[in-house]
């Protein structure tokens, strides 16, 4: 790989004799890692049934290796979301942030979702995440992650930082900023990021960040927490965004994040003020550990904040809409919806708890699309087979992994089934898949158009 030559220089003087260790990882394999979804699997069941060679993350408990040679994304089993393919090292940031079931989580720059759906999981769907993503097709992706993993208590906006602390001061219990950076830690991964490379850039990347910092500040309670993180090694994007951040308010209390399976402190000598306390920052190196590298920084607010005076979002749906959802539930579902209901236009959604008033806001996912009220009867969305277990349905329709019939559902095909039925789960070795409707002993494939395999 050519790497820029500023860039080798750079590091070169940072690290000095570390640089080689650095440098000879651009001559390995860039480590590859997915994490198992908890929301619909747990860790034995899924080593159970997991077709792919793995070794486990050690600073991630949901993630683990697997080989260059495996394509974990064509499997059924992503198509369930039973896993999300990440970058290992990316995992350990949401660790670092660990948020509790029904805590209000703000995400600020969570395309696609990594990041998001690993918070989800370990809030158990419980409480409030305002998933942001500044850029619009980014946020329709981060959607469709959002609902293949089962996430219900997503409310996922598509706006800029300055709009949501206009909206939210105050407001959340713990914020993420995995912010957009020079992405030096992306160069085994992606060659376009080391031709977009330059020290300007970087220079860029950390204005950027100091913008973002100061909004996600506005949004945080008294005694919340914020964690920074990025993937790239330059100390202007990491030790001295931070150095700034800490600087431009007093209070603002940097917490330490343990060190441990290689993870290194963040460098005092690169700050500007040689900051001692810096090195309560972590530094995920690609030569101390496996993984393409991150930079992870975790602050509290001790100072009070604004309390926010908004208004919580408030069901809005037709009595002739709940009583055609209601139907389908009684005939299809084992369960009932209790959370309240929402309604855009004829598509109806469980909102997540204590989820705030939106108007004005862009949004492109609220809580659980349950589905889409049509003439006389109710269409589920493909969201809803998603978040729900087997039992929870009347009937299911069960698929092996390596079954025709299983290629034939996810290619979007119809199957003979000789029943007559009505909706039913699809679902692969019992994870669901997406729903079909038996007429007549054919099965009418409702896999969405846009995710079937070619
Ligand atoms: C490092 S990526 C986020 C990765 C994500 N957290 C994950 O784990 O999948 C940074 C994101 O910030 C977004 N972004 C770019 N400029 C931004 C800005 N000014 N404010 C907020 N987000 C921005 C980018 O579009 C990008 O999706």
């Amino acid at each position: 790989m050519k790497l820029p030559s500023e860039f080798i220089e750079k590091m070169e003087r940072l690290l000095k004799d570390e640089a080689s260790r650095f440098f000879s990882t651009y001559r390995e394999e860039k480590a590859n890692g997915l994490r198992f979804n908890p929301l619909k699997i747990d860790r034995e069941a899924f080593l159970t049934i997991v077709p792919f060679a793995l070794s486990p993350v050690p600073f991630c408990p949901t993630g683990f290796y697997y080989d260059a040679d495996e394509q974990p994304g064509k499997h059924p089993y992503h198509a369930a979301g039973l896993y999300y393919i990440q970058e290992p090292s990316a995992m350990f940031v949401a660790e670092v942030l660990k948020p509790n079931p029904g805590e209000t989580v703000l995400d600020l720059c969570a395309a696609p979702g990594g990041k998001t759906t690993q918070l989800a999981a370990m809030m158990k769907n419980q409480g409030l995440i305002i998933a942001n993503e500044i850029h619009p097709k980014r946020a329709k992706a981060l959607s469709v992650n959002i609902e293949r993993l089962g996430v219900t208590n997503a409310l996922v906006t598509n706006e800029t930082p300055e709009k949501l602390a206009k909206y939210f001061p105050g407001f959340f219990d713990k914020i993420l900023v995995d912010a957009p950076c020079s992405g030096e830690g992306m160069f085994r991964k992606d060659e376009k990021a080391v031709r977009y490379w330059s020290q300007a850039y970087v220079e860029q990347c950390a204005i950027k960040q100091q913008h973002i910092l100061q909004y996600a500040y506005e949004m945080l309670k008294e005694g919340g927490i914020l964690v920074y993180s990025t993937c790239t090694f330059s100390p202007e994007e990491n030790e001295q965004t931070i150095e700034a951040f800490l600087q431009t308010y007093d209070d603002l209390e940097l917490l330490s994040i343990e060190k441990v399976h290689g993870i290194q402190p963040g460098r005092p000598e690169w700050t500007n003020t040689n900051l001692e306390e810096i090195e309560r920052t972590a530094r995920l190196w690609p030569h101390s550990l496996k993984g393409e590298g991150h930079f992870v920084a975790k602050i509290k607010k001790t100072g009070p904040s604004p309390s926010w005076n908004g208004r919580y979002a408030k069901s809005n749906v037709s009595k002739q809409m709940i009583r055609d959802y209601r139907q389908f539930e009684q005939k299809v579902l084992q369960i009932e919806i209790t959370k309240p209901l929402y309604a855009f236009q004829h598509h109806l959604f469980a909102l997540p708890d204590h989820c705030p008033n939106f108007d004005g806001l862009k949004v492109v996912r609220v809580g659980l699309h349950l589905g889409e009220a049509k003439k006389q009867r109710f269409e589920p969305n493909h969201a809803l087979a998603l978040s729900l277990k087997p039992q929870e349905v009347r009937y299911s329709l069960d698929l092996s992994s390596d079954s025709v019939e299983c290629l034939k559902y996810l290619r979007g095909e119809t199957i003979q089934t000789g029943e007559d039925r009505g909706w039913l789960l699809v679902t692969v070795d019992g994870y669901p898949l997406g729903w079909g409707k038996e007429v007549k002993g054919m099965l009418k494939n409702f896999y969405p158009k846009g995710l079937r395999m070619m």
